[in-house]
């Protein structure tokens, strides 16, 4: 899938980065086009994608310190400007734009959502907003903001790709070695899907193309990922066990917002040599994963790669019902209260989530 990355905030230009880089090291040629937009001129300055600096007249290159709400309406006053410098590319080369922030910040938790409502009133093409949840560990201001922007994420764009901080860093990482970890992780799976849309060898009945990935997030709400691999046999009689059980692997221990394995739609991808991969097995994993999320939609497909490992990646969408999600949401209205009060006991409860979704 051909798309355009904007990266809003600090972790939003970091990881719009390391995802160019990634498809642009594997030869891919999806991402058409990659800006990062932020508050802070310094951290534009360790970018070597292109950059808009916005909000100068409010906060002089500074950023806006946590306050989300500063955030969305800097975006408002400047989107016209940030699309600007995309216009082309969107409107010749993408399927889609992918708007990449961090929740828990205020630049990119009040920026990510606002792009989103104004690249919606102007394209027709899908705008999907990969987000990312501040850890257990950070701090309230963080959770609150995220739970706020989350919502709105989900309601303004085509589907909220969550990535929780804590799902793929390890266990010993400093804070720097967690972030680079975890925009490696995000930069391979979320990657590999776009190119997957792109697969050009082997192309057959059975190649996932871009509109399966579209249909599957068609309904909007929370979406997540997971990734995991195995070595593969020359047989691909012998790769029908491997199959499922890499794509156990992903559902059960990698996703992106582990625990959150409900869903009301969902792709599967088995990456791999042609030469390797089994129908048998893919056909049989497509229908664990339609156990095992209770979905009636799993679309499931190859992506031909040159390589000696068989993948299994799996995207749900509709996770918003899990509990998962349910537990933040809770905590980010403690923390939202524990910094002043001011939110509406019920903003965050789930019956509200689910209206607005
Ligand atoms: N995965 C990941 N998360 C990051 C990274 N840098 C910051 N974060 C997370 O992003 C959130 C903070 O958002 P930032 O992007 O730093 O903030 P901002 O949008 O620039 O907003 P302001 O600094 O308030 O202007 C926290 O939850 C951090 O843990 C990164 O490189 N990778």
């Amino acid at each position: 899938m051909k798309v355009v990355l904007i990266g809003v905030g600090q972790a939003g230009g970091k990881v719009t980065q390391s995802l160019a880089e990634f498809d642009y090291e594997m030869g891919f040629n999806a991402v058409r086009g990659a800006l990062a937009v932020n508050t802070a001129r310094p951290d534009l300055q360790n970018l070597d994608i292109d950059t808009a600096l916005i909000g100068q007249d409010r906060v002089k290159g500074h950023g806006v310190g946590g306050d989300n709400e500063l955030g969305a309406q800097i975006m408002q006053e400047n989107a016209t400007e940030v699309l600007e410098n995309l216009d082309g590319r969107i409107t010749t080369e993408a399927e889609a734009v992918v708007i990449v922030a961090g929740l828990g910040g205020g630049t990119g938790s009040g920026g990510a959502p606002m792009l989103a409502r104004e690249l919606k009133r102007i394209y027709e093409m899908p705008v999907y907003v990969l987000g990312i949840l501040p850890g257990k560990d950070e701090g309230g201001l963080y959770q609150a903001n995220a739970g706020r922007s989350l919502k709105t994420a989900a309601r303004e764009s085509d589907s909220l790709l969550l990535v929780d901080n804590d799902a793929w860093r390890g266990s010993g990482d400093s804070v720097a070695d967690g972030y680079k970890r975890i925009n490696d992780a995000i930069s391979q799976r979320v990657g590999l899907l776009l190119a997957s849309g792109e697969a050009v060898e082997g192309v057959g009945e059975s190649v996932v193309d871009s509109s399966e990935i579209i249909n599957t997030l068609r309904g909007g709400g929370i979406s997540s990922i997971g990734y995991a691999s195995a070595q593969a046999s020359e047989d691909p009689s012998e790769n029908v066990n491997t199959i499922t059980s890499v794509t156990r692997n992903a559902l059960l221990t990698s996703m992106s917002l582990p625990n959150a394995v409900e869903a009301e739609s969902a792709l599967l991808v088995v990456a791999g040599d042609p030469e390797r991969l089994s129908r048998k097995g893919v056909e049989r994993a497509r229908r664990w994963v339609e156990d095992e999320t209770g979905s009636m939609e799993v679309r499931g497909g190859d992506f031909p790669l040159g390589s000696d490992k068989i993948a299994a990646l799996v995207v749900l969408s509709g996770v918003e019902r899990s509990g998962r999600v349910d537990d933040f949401m809770r905590k980010a209205n403690e923390a939202a209260k524990s910094q002043g009060g001011t939110v509406d006991p019920n903003e965050f409860d789930n019956e509200n989530l689910d209206s607005l979704l």
